[in-house]
């Protein structure tokens, strides 16, 4: 061992240093009287050597306090101070690799989300507490020997980067990641679909946060984005493709992407799924049994005919209830048939049957007395509902997402996923979301990705709420928001009518949206048409189209299933003009669906209008969450995406007699892009 000795002067000025040596453990000093034993960890700094006139002094920074090693000749205190310097280090280097080692793997997890990045911070936290032997060390000012070994020297380094790092740090870490992923996979974007991927829609593809939300305007390509980043996240060996999961909410949307996703050999094993076949599948796997569903779950028609028969019994069985609803039926539906019409107002009220049983009854402070009486008509149905049920030992879907989100909560099901990507996510309610969020939950590096374009809810009447879309973040955390902003189906003139339209309820987030076709002349056209002469209007409409574009296809759309051309109409057109290809849809119904021409009939006012203006829905408009205080707001939002299904024009027939507030809103002037179809 070798041991560094002060200058022998020392002695006789009655200083106490006299030597020092170095161990694997530490310094030990040899004062007067005694010896000192001083381990590494509690130096909690590299030495310093000062110079005297003549001799030197070595400073040890410890816990405790300052030490002085004095009276040191130059050729001893230069060689003291590097040893210390370099064991210093050794020790410190040695101590923290483990730790390094920890970070440098969550940070090799790829993008470094938030809650990789707590992750990261609660290890550093660790290793900056000081213990009662370890002091604390000023990582980010050290200036390590170059005598290190390479690996000594990065771990310290990466601690010192770390330490010092920030929230922009952070970002800047999660966009190198970015950058390295469109460059490395750019062949996949550019060849995946029929057209390369955008650059907006890329990082779309790859940008990974705990949760990701992509907002798009219609026709952005939304769904071509969660193709790709399934693909990418399998070609990447970020996940195998069990370990992904694409949830939609209709059956036809859920096959429709199974049907692309097995275009692509890598996708083909990517598992597809409705909200219901998930809550039955969690179901089924973690009680080890199917539940069993209600027929009036599954079909709206037994469910209303159940509802109506409910309603007829009350009335037999109770004068007082019967009366009371002859009453209020007479007073608020003008209904003067000797006997309420049952399936009609079983039809109505059925939606307010499912939100009493979703979101319990309303403040009664809220209720008006009309209100108040209707919602006593309502409850025995209620309980008539939960009855049938219960006596069947059944369930319906609002039972089956509740009880799989307590499933999972309760940590029964075992969550294979790594990523879940949701489709149309505008349409979310809340107990869904909650289930999303269980499952997140239960599976911590599980990331969501949430595509949606909040234009476009049209759900609300059924329990979806917007606000988990516009509220995204304060409702799920740490979000990464993408903006797909080219929309690739329509041209300007649609886009600027549509968008406007939209956006006059000041709640809607406000988007910007280019089109990839550009054209100088209106496309959107307000054709004016008599009540009886609607059908004879779309013939002609159709012959002037099939002149133009006879291959072109049309989709005749209306508010209500019973404004739409019936079959025997419609195999007439099919007939006449054998080219085209007609189909017909409810506004609903059109949902995700493009044609060359959108006809929209029914622009009129009444009760059946668009805006239908009857407030059948003021009970339920008070059960669902999140009042929309803009006028028509979601009637608004239905219209947009009639508009917005076109890909070259827009023809919307009113009745000249009673044009909608929709019309007299578009063609009131402040809309350059609509025209008069003569
Ligand atoms: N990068 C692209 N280049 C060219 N065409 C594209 C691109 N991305 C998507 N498209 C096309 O744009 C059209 C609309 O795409 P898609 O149906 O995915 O849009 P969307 O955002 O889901 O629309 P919506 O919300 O209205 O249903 C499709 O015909 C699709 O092939």
């Amino acid at each position: 061992m070798q041991i560094f000795r002060a200058h022998w002067l020392a002695p006789w000025f009655n200083h106490p240093f006299l030597a020092c040596e170095l161990t694997d453990e530490g310094v030990v000093l040899h004062l007067k009287r005694e010896r000192h034993a001083l381990a590494w960890q509690e130096l909690n700094a590299p030495p310093k050597l000062a110079q005297g006139r003549r001799l030197y002094r070595l400073h040890l920074s410890c816990a405790q306090g300052d030490i002085e090693l004095g009276w040191l000749p130059k050729t001893v205190a230069e060689p003291l101070y590097e040893a210390v310097n370099l064991a210093w280090y050794r020790f410190q280097a040695k101590r923290i690799l483990p730790l390094a080692e920890s970070c440098v793997s969550l940070l090799e997890q790829g993008y470094l989300r938030q809650s990789r990045w707590l992750k990261l911070k609660k290890l550093l936290a660790k290793a900056q507490q000081a213990t009662k032997h370890q002091a604390v060390i000023d990582w980010v000012s050290l200036t390590p020997p170059t005598e290190l070994s390479d690996r000594e020297a990065a771990a310290l380094g990466l601690m010192a980067t770390l330490i010092a790092a920030d929230d922009i740090w952070r970002e800047q870490c999660a966009e190198d990641y970015c950058q390295q992923m469109l460059s490395d996979y750019s062949d996949l974007f550019d060849s995946l679909e029929t057209h390369p991927l955008t650059d907006a829609q890329r990082l779309a593809c790859v940008a990974d946060e705990d949760h990701n939300l992509v907002l798009a305007g219609a026709g952005c390509g939304k769904t071509s984005v969660m193709m790709a980043r399934a693909a990418f996240l399998v070609a990447s060996q970020q996940a195998e493709p069990d370990e992904l999961l694409l949830l939609a909410f209709g059956n036809e949307a859920a096959s429709e992407m199974a049907a692309r996703l097995a275009q692509q050999p890598s996708t083909q094993a990517v598992k597809t799924s409705t909200f219901h076949a998930l809550g039955l599948m969690i179901l089924s796997k973690s009680q080890g049994r199917t539940p069993a569903l209600s027929p009036m779950a599954q079909q709206d028609k037994v469910r209303i005919q159940a509802l109506a028969r409910w309603l007829e019994q009350l009335c037999d069985d109770d004068e007082v209830y019967g009366q009371q609803l002859h009453d209020w039926l007479r007073r608020h539906r003008f209904q003067v048939l000797p006997q309420p019409d049952y399936n009609r107002v079983a039809r109505e009220w059925a939606p307010i049957v499912a939100a009493l049983k979703l979101y319990g009854e309303p403040d009664p402070n809220e209720l008006t007395p009309a209100l108040a009486e209707q919602l006593n008509l309502i409850l025995p149905l209620l309980h008539r509902y939960q009855q049938e049920l219960a006596d069947q030992g059944q369930i319906d879907f609002d039972d089956m997402i509740e009880q799989a989100t307590d499933l999972v909560r309760q940590g029964r099901f075992a969550v294979p996923w790594r990523y879940i990507l949701v489709d149309e996510f505008q349409d979310i309610s809340a107990p869904r979301a909650a289930l999303l969020q269980a499952l997140r939950d239960a599976a911590p590096e599980l990331s969501l990705f949430c595509v949606g374009d909040d234009w476009q809810a049209i759900y609300r009447f059924s329990g979806s709420d917007v606000s988990l879309t516009t509220r995204f973040a304060e409702v799920f955390g740490a979000t990464r928001i993408t903006k797909l902003d080219k929309t690739f189906r329509f041209n300007n003139q649609i886009e600027q009518v549509a968008s406007r339209f939209v956006q006059q309820n000041p709640e809607q987030l406000s988007k910007t949206l280019n089109t990839q076709t550009r054209t100088s002349s209106p496309s959107v056209h307000v054709l004016p048409v008599d009540s009886n002469s609607q059908m004879d209007s779309i013939s002609r409409l159709l012959g002037q189209v099939a002149a133009e574009q006879p291959e072109a296809s049309l989709y005749i759309l209306a508010r209500f299933r019973f404004s739409l051309p019936d079959e025997s109409q419609l195999t007439a057109w099919r007939r006449r003009f054998p080219n085209l290809n007609i189909a017909v849809q409810t506004l609903h119904g059109a949902k995700g669906k493009e044609a060359d021409h959108v006809i929209l009939l029914g622009l009129n006012r009444g009760k059946y209008g668009f805006p239908p203006e009857q407030n059948a829905s003021a009970l339920l408009d008070l059960l669902l969450p999140v009042a929309e205080t803009f006028p028509y707001a979601e009637e608004r939002r239905l219209l947009y995406v009639g508009l917005t299904r076109a890909r070259q024009q827009v023809f919307l027939l009113a009745d000249q007699q009673i044009p909608s507030v929709f019309v007299k809103e578009l063609t009131g002037g402040g809309y350059p892009g609509v025209s008069k179809w003569e």
